[in-house]
């Protein structure tokens, strides 16, 4: 093995905060707690607002995720994870038309207070309970429609069925998290050859494990996935030449998960 590995610049283990928000029922709790525990759990108290924490080994790196699991009521304000997200995951179900416009909303309400707060961060859209297709409602191109009028990612996904189908999700937040938080990539372990291998211990994925479920994941996103240059470029901070450097190093990101995918 190579050992090329990628140094953390300031030496502190990353850390992020990723807020899951959407309408109730949507699974957002499911999709918390399978990707903390990996187990998929029916029922959950629906007013019950929780913040989950996992560490994941990362190019030998800890890695700490903090999941807030939303639940918006009337009275409630959002600035508490408006503030406190490094990255959202806006989540709608594909049986239920409704829950897509409120996946809409939360859409532009996060737009908007990113653009009033001066803040770029990441977003994901995602479509859950793909493995309830009969009852679908939203139509894959709706989604990726919407995703490409926010220039975000898009996925589908399930709670109910393999961890890999959105374990992907996740671990694709995260390195966008990163590299806005960290202004560098937080890249896969390599072999001698230079081919990806496994993304760490604690993740239990294999090179073979990994390229399978990356096969599967290929087939549900949109394709601005593959090309991050087309999608959030709004509102950049720093220099120019910071912003250079940024784009080159999202070229090597993009890079990267053409390799995964
Ligand atoms: N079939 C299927 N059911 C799911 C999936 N995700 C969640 N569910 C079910 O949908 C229901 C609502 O899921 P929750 O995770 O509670 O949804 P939520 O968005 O957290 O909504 P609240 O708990 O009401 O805030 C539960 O009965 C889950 O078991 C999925 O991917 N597939």
């Amino acid at each position: 093995m190579s050992g090329r590995r990628a140094l953390h610049r300031n030496g502190n283990s990353p850390e992020f905060n990723l807020a899951l928000v959407g309408a109730l029922g949507v699974g957002k709790s499911a999709l918390t707690v399978k990707y903390i525990t990996r187990r998929f759990i029916m029922e959950y108290d629906p007013d019950l607002e929780g913040t989950y924490t996992k560490h994941e080994d990362w190019d030998g790196q800890t890695v700490t995720v903090h999941v807030m699991d939303t639940c918006d009521k009337e009275d409630n304000d959002p600035s508490r994870y408006l503030k406190w997200a490094d990255a959202f995951l806006v989540v709608y179900s594909i049986t239920s038309s409704q829950s897509f416009q409120v996946a809409r909303e939360y859409m532009e309400s996060i737009s908007l207070y990113l653009k009033s707060q001066g803040r770029e961060c990441p977003v994901a859209l995602v479509g859950n309970k793909i493995d309830l297709e009969r009852y679908r409602q939203v139509n894959k191109s709706e989604g990726a429609s919407l995703a490409t009028e926010y220039e975000t990612v898009f996925y589908e996904t399930t709670a109910a069925e393999e961890y890999e189908l959105l374990e992907r999700v996740f671990q694709r937040i995260i390195q966008e998290a990163h590299f806005d938080k960290y202004g560098h990539i937080l890249q896969p372990i390599y072999v001698a050859d230079d081919r990806p291998m496994a993304w760490g211990q604690n993740n239990h994925q294999t090179l073979q494990h990994h390229q399978s479920s990356q096969s599967q994941l290929h087939q549900q996103q949109h394709p601005t996935q593959l090309h991050p240059q087309h999608r959030r470029p709004k509102s950049p901070k720093g220099t120019i030449e910071k912003k250079d450097e940024k784009n080159q190093q999202k070229k090597t990101l993009n890079k990267f998960f053409k390799i995964f995918n």
